[in-house]
């Protein structure tokens, strides 16, 4: 019998009108350091995870999102019993204000979707970046 939790997670897409992503590197000290990613983070207990989409890509990137769409759903059993299961949301941010930056002192860049090598992201977003991929 398992009685391990979900945790979710909300993560953004954001592409422009010239097929580029938006992509921070993750801090070094942090799960995954050093690797590439989407912004977004974890869905808190009281929220959707479109909420948190929002609330994260503010945080992180100072964007206030106008248009989105759920893409792709990741999800991966824990590996131990006191581990939460994780499920990754990917939205694809199609409209927004303002102009994306790393708000959190992050290193961001633009990256054009062809270009994307998935080896430099975490292991769960291989497909969704060969998914991208496929889009363009
Ligand atoms: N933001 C983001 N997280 C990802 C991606 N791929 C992936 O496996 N993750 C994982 C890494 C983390 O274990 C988890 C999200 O964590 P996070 O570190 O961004 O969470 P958070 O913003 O809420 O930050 P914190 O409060 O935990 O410091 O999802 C991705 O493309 N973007
Ligand atoms: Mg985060």
């Amino acid at each position: 019998m398992s009685s391990n939790l979900t945790q979710s997670i909300a993560i953004g897409i954001v592409v422009n009108h010239v097929n580029e992503v938006f992509i921070a590197t993750r801090p070094v000290h942090t799960k995954y350091g050093g690797m590439l990613e989407f912004p977004g983070g974890k869905v808190e207990s009281n929220e959707l995870p479109e909420d948190a989409l929002k609330r994260e890509l503010l945080e992180e990137i100072g964007l206030e999102i106008l248009k989105y769409r759920l893409f792709h759903i990741e999800e991966k059993k824990a590996s131990s019993e006191n581990k939460p299961n994780v499920k990754l949301y990917f939205y694809l941010v199609e409209e927004w204000k303002n102009t994306p930056y790393g708000k959190e002192g992050q290193d961001v860049k633009w990256h054009i979707i062809s270009s994307l090598d998935p080896k430099k992201f975490p292991p769960l977003n291989i497909t969704v970046i060969e998914r991208l991929k496929n889009l363009t």
